[in-house]
């Protein structure tokens, strides 16, 4: 665990951060496809998410990152040096990869300073000792030293996993799920801690989470993965703002999505004529919008516009959700409106939809 610059680390307080590189990585067990042709370049000191649905393969490439699973085909290269391919494969231990999951996995016969000092052993007793109580300082956690880990709550614990990781001073974190444990208030705060803390370690980390709120907060970039593929990669900005697909704009914003023709900068749907940055052939699209995009307000006698009646309406603290029945349209559309924007007696509305939240994706292939 304890890299040949951890000497160097220790003096400055700070982990090396690694350059990472999958290439063109494949994984199979069998006749199953659980990585196909991953290619993924992070930069040293670079917090990156991978974020995607259940079972799209993001714990596989994280147990392939840390070497608890061989690649089937395909090269890993940390700072410029093959790590495994089909010459090398470096085993976990010698790879300066700091692993945290979501049971934080702590052992519970052992005091908290025992459990971080646990990954130090290459240290002498006094140094290892002192490592360790820098990382449980760092974390906050001094006044648990000596507690066993059932005395500590849900958010302690992971500080205390996270020290456990961290006193290494790995050049590489891998984290797979670390605040799915926590309630939500608490993920939002720790979450921040963990990101503090990992900025001044400087450490390259990888978290595995499905929650795209969370890969926003914390990430510097996203990977999306779908099927085992990187769909796209990007900071939160691009993804919210210019995802390549449906899936992608419907992994980072809830979506209403109708059929619609676009012709002439202007896409013909159910919520009226939209204008529409296209300068294409008129063509059957996709039209998809976020339904913080659709303004309501009550409908006055004789108005005209797109006309929709309330069916539903939550109140949901800072927002409402309003699920509108429009003429032309099967599904509900779904607006998503400030608390209290809508008078409480209003059940016929005229809807307008905001131009920054309309998205355009051809019919072809995966938005068919
Ligand atoms: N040891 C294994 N043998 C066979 N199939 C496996 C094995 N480990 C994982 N898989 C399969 O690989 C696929 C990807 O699993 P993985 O755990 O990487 O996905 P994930 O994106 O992390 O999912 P989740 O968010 O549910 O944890 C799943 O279909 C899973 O069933």
């Amino acid at each position: 665990m304890v890299s040949a610059t951890s000497k160097n680390a220790a003096r400055t307080g700070v982990s090396f951060a690694a350059e990472l590189m999958f290439r063109d990585l494949h994984l199979h067990y069998g006749d199953k496809h659980i990585l196909q042709g991953i290619d993924l370049h992070i930069q040293p000191g670079e917090v990156i998410c991978l974020l995607g649905p259940s079972g799209s393969g993001k714990t596989s490439l994280l147990r392939v990152a840390a070497g608890l699973e061989p690649q089937t085909s395909g090269v890993v290269v940390m700072n410029g040096r093959e790590i495994a391919s089909d010459k090398i494969f470096l085993p976990p231990e010698k790879r300066s990869i700091g692993l945290m999951f979501q049971d934080f996995a702590l052992f519970p016969h052992m005091t908290i300073l025992d459990n971080v000092r646990f990954g130090l052993t290459t240290m002498s007793k006094a140094m290892s000792k002192q490592e360790a109580l820098n990382a449980i300082r760092r974390v906050g956690l001094e006044h648990h030293v000596n507690s066993y880990p059932d005395v500590l709550s849900g958010g302690e614990q992971q500080r205390a996993a996270l020290a456990r990781a961290l006193a290494p001073r790995p050049s590489v974190m891998l984290m797979d799920e670390p605040f799915s444990g926590l309630d939500t208030r608490l993920k939002d705060s720790i979450r921040a801690e963990t990101l503090a803390i990992l900025r001044e370690t400087r450490a390259t980390t990888i978290v595995v989470t499905h929650d795209a709120e969370e890969a926003m907060r914390m990430g510097d970039r996203i990977a999306l993965l779908n099927g085992g593929r990187i769909v796209q990669v990007g900071t939160s900005g691009e993804m919210y703002r210019a995802p390549r697909d449906l899936f992608v704009a419907s992994f980072f914003a809830e979506l209403n999505v109708f059929d619609g023709v676009v012709k002439n900068g202007f896409a013909d749907t159910p919520l009226g004529i939209l204008p529409i940055a296209d300068n294409g052939v008129a063509r059957n699209v996709k039209i998809a919008v976020r339904t913080t995009g659709i303004e309501v307000r009550a409908a006055k006698k004789n108005d005209n516009g797109v006309l929709g009646r309330v069916t539903a309406r939550r109140f949901l603290g800072d927002f409402e959700q309003l699920s509108l029945a429009v003429s032309g349209v099967d599904e509900p559309v779904r607006a998503r409106i400030r608390a209290d924007e809508l008078p409480y007696d209003a059940k016929d509305v005229v809807i307008k939809v905001r131009n920054n939240d309309i998205m355009l994706f051809e019919t072809t292939g995966d938005n068919a």
